[in-house]
């Protein structure tokens, strides 16, 4: 069954197994102690944000997470059981995926072209190995019209499009891999209020299907505190807080990322 249509385990009915657990982990950077004993963990059908101050070590916390960065030390859970994770190909074995800032789209190409760039459906190689554009875009539209995003074009190239739809291209991309969890860098950066609404949407879709999300937001007073679930809020490169995104305003937890509330923990 595929994560887009996976029945909700809904984090939000009660806890059950992190789909990822990520425990006391440390890294270094040379000399520079970028992770001290940070955690962070995502339940299926849950949205959770990192939020920190710059260098806080949000990013660096889902690299490893993504296996860009291998921990110095640690615990990774993936389902409930100890994994070894140390390069991207061993978190996206597992079933996670990550949509960097910079989307890595080709603004050239189409929607289409965009979704199965390196992965595109072949005839036989007696064939001639031809790409079956045909079946790419039926394809492409059935994966859109269950992500409710049947009304992107998918012969407009994504140079033409608006940052928020090449940002909805972006996550349908990932979730052509049938992840369990996506990780999102940024994913409203450089967005209009009313396209930061369209992906708050989009990645509760996403959650409501099962997937786990962690985002990585420095735009809390509008899109973490109101399109996540639960806020985890690090400094210094470790956890200081955690909230219910229900719960919290954005002056709240800004007052924790610089350090307002040491150790507060409301998200149960
Ligand atoms: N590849 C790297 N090599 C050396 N130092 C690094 C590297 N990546 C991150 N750092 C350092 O680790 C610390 C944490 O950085 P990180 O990018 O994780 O913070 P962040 O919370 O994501 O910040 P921002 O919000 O500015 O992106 C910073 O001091 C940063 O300079």
């Amino acid at each position: 069954m595929s994560a887009l249509t996976a029945e909700r385990p809904a984090a939000s009915q009660g806890r059950g197994t992190p789909l990822v657990s990520l425990r006391n982990i440390q890294k270094h950077f040379g000399s520079l102690h970028a992770l001290r004993g940070a955690s962070v963990e995502v339940y299926p059908g849950e949205i959770v944000a990192l939020v920190g101050d710059n260098g806080a070590g949000k990013s660096t916390l889902v690299k490893v997470m993504a296996g860009v960065h291998a921990a110095d030390s640690g615990e990774y859970l993936f389902e409930g059981k100890p994994v070894t994770v140390k390069k991207p190909t061993d978190a996206t074995a597992l079933g996670i995926q990550t949509v960097y800032q910079d989307l890595s789209l080709c603004s050239n190409l189409d929607a289409v072209q965009n979704l199965y760039l390196g992965r595109e459906v072949t005839g036989s190689w007696w064939g001639g190995g031809r790409i079956k554009r045909a079946e790419c875009e039926v394809r492409a539209r059935e994966l859109l019209t269950r992500m409710r995003l049947g009304n992107l074009s998918l012969t407009r190239p994504v140079g033409a499009m608006s940052g928020g739809q090449r940002q909805n291209i972006a996550i349908a991309r990932s979730i052509l891999e049938t992840p369990k969890v996506v990780i999102l860098d940024e994913p409203t950066a450089a967005l209009s209020h009313s396209a930061a609404e369209g992906v708050s949407t989009l990645i509760r879709t996403l959650a409501d299907q099962g997937l786990g999300i962690v985002i990585v937001s420095h735009d809390i007073h509008h899109f973490v505190v109101n399109a996540t679930d639960r806020i985890e809020v690090m400094r210094l490169g470790a956890n200081c807080a955690s909230f219910k995104s229900k719960d919290v305003t954005g002056e709240q937890v800004v007052n924790a990322m610089v350090g307002g509330n040491e150790g507060v923990n409301l998200a149960g």
